[in-house]
């Protein structure tokens, strides 16, 4: 029998012994030939990505780091090696090279304090804003509001909710409030008698979860009853946190995890099984909503029950999957950044006697008998409270992370810069707020720096705060967390200011946000803020 091969390749037949020896040898050559080729492709294909990224690109005549500009491995290295760090970077490089510069392949970054271009760059209205689609991922699906890229679909999506965080729906929801901040002094109180040390960091993330799991759903995992506010919650949530920089590099990560059966990932990565857990949770929340659930037992609107119920929304975004992607974002975005926020302020009023005292005072004022809490309404005209919040929010940031926007159909003009259209640019709120030309001293917790100004200094001093970012995709849930906050704080240094004290509670390793996971972190060693009962305390 003559071999094939030979045929094919030469013209003088072989026998079947010649044959197979030299068709291996014929296997292996081509084996080589085409490993090589693919080499060469793809060193010449990566050479041609860096060409065009550092030349071609247009934004290549942006200023910036060649190495940031030429691969998103350098964002990698300090945001998944070394943990959340690039942020830092960023700024570093804004030192050498300016206010506006290019991060990565794609992305400009700006260091300044000009409200003018923040408020073209983040329009309330009149503009189509994307997000940018590298990042806009990074929780691990872009079916969610908070993740969702185009302009007219994010419209829709977040109508269908938006007015429930209006701020008469928040009225309407302050008994609720009410009822849960007592629980949670009133917890507090019972650790503190009991001679036990409490974490607020896990006191404050129970409130706040049993606030916004009641309003999605009419129900609660009842957190502030459980022993130690049940840290595992906030915990997994932070977890989840910590994911975000591996999906922006690889967002085939997680839906490839998902297809693995549970023994697998049960017994081999705790952290995929938590994240796992807690999906399957919410999963379980949307299925009973759309069993036509417990609405009927509250006295408040429930935010999936309506959700499900709107008209204008399709019954394709009412799709399980994505109702399940969309509390999962809802309550992660309720929980984490408001006791965040309440954990760090509270840090700052233990530490100092004088502001303790300040803030003490006026709330005696206002609150002339400590167990009947005042409105919100009445928190908010408190001058001294509201300073306070101020640097809470301030030395909190909210998102550490840059919020980048991309105008599919306009230019932007950043001084003598023209950004091309659908260019990815942001801002990262942790520079905003320490920029010491506007925050002199930006370190230190100041409440004065908001006191005596007149109204119009005071609000512009405010527009430099961005905690719940700007324009059409700022938070929807501000006025829930302010309502949060006003009551928290209000009630809980009204009736237990003169009964706490900070235990072994430092701010470096503590306290201070040191690590950018959207939602920033504290240091990997941070044990929260820890109270315990203070010794001689007042009534
Ligand atoms: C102190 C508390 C809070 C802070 C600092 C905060 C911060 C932020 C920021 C900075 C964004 C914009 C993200 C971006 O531009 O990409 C955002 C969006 C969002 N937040 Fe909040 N948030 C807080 C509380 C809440 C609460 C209580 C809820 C709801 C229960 C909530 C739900 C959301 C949602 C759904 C989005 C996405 C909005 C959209 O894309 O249209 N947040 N938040």
């Amino acid at each position: 029998m003559l071999c094939t091969t030979s045929i094919l390749i030469s013209q003088a037949p072989l026998s079947e012994d010649e044959c197979l020896y030299s068709a291996h040898l014929d296997d292996m050559n081509m084996t080589t030939t085409v490993l090589l080729y693919g080499a060469l492709g793809t060193a010449l294909y990566t050479l041609y990505g860096v060409v065009w990224r550092l030349y071609i690109s247009p934004v290549a005549h942006f200023p910036g780091s060649k190495l940031a500009a030429a691969t998103f491995w350098y964002e990698f290295y300090y945001d998944v090696m070394k943990g959340g760090q690039y942020v830092y970077e960023i700024e570093r490089m804004h030192r050498i090279y300016g206010p506006i510069i290019r991060i990565n392949p794609y992305e400009i970054h700006i260091n300044d304090n000009d409200l003018e271009f923040m408020s073209k760059l983040y329009p309330s209205v009149g503009h189509e804003v994307d997000k940018f689609w590298w990042s806009a991922g990074m929780f691990g699906t872009t079916v969610q509001t908070f993740g969702t890229i185009p302009h007219h679909l994010h419209k829709m999506r977040r109508a269908a909710f938006a007015k429930f965080f209006s701020p008469s729906y928040i009225r309407k929801l302050e008994p609720v409030l009410v009822d849960l901040v007592n629980t949670l002094i009133q917890k507090i109180e019972e650790g503190l008698d009991a001679g036990k040390t409490v974490n607020l960091v896990h006191a404050y993330s129970a409130l706040t979860q049993d606030v916004v799991m009641e309003y999605c759903f009419s129900f609660s995992r009842n957190c502030l009853q459980e022993e130690k506010f049940a840290p595992q919650w906030y915990e997994w949530m932070q977890i989840n946190c910590t994911f975000t920089p591996v999906i922006k590099q690889f967002p085939w990560l997680l839906p490839m995890l998902d297809k693995l059966p549970d023994w697998w990932v049960k017994s081999t990565d705790e952290a995929v099984w938590l994240i796992r857990k807690q999906q399957a949770e919410y999963a379980a929340q949307v299925r009973a909503v759309m069993r036509g659930g417990d609405q009927d037992k509250t006295s408040h609107v429930t935010i999936f029950h309506e959700i499900l119920n709107e008209p204008s929304l399709p019954a394709s975004e009412k799709t399980e999957f994505r109702m399940k992607n969309e509390a999962r974002s809802l309550v992660g975005a309720g929980t984490l950044t408001s006791a965040h926020m309440l954990s760090l302020t509270t840090y700052w009023v233990l530490k100092d006697p004088e502001i303790l005292e300040k803030l003490s005072k006026e709330l005696v004022m206002a609150m002339p008998d400590a167990l009947s809490p005042p409105s919100q309404q009445m928190f908010e005209t408190l001058p001294y409270l509201n300073a306070v919040m101020d640097e809470g929010f301030r030395l909190s940031y909210g998102s550490m992370h840059r919020l980048s926007r991309s105008h599919p159909k306009d230019m932007l003009q950043y001084r003598e810069w023209t950004i091309p259209t659908g260019t990815p640019v942001g801002y990262s709120t942790y520079m905003l707020h320490r920029n010491p030309v506007i925050f002199p001293e930006p370190e230190e917790f100041k409440p004065e720096r908001w006191l005596n100004l007149e109204p119009a200094e005071r609000q512009r001093l405010h527009l430099h705060l961005n905690n719940f970012g700007r324009g059409t995709r700022q938070c929807v849930g501000m006025r829930l967390a302010y309502a949060e906050i006003y009551l928290a704080l209000g009630c809980l240094f009204r009736r237990l200011g003169n009964k706490m004290e900070l235990y072994d509670t430092d701010y470096e390793r503590d306290v201070a946000f040191v690590q950018d996971y959207f939602v920033p972190a504290p240091s990997r060693q941070s044990r929260g803020v820890r109270i315990k009962v203070r010794e001689q305390s007042g009534t």
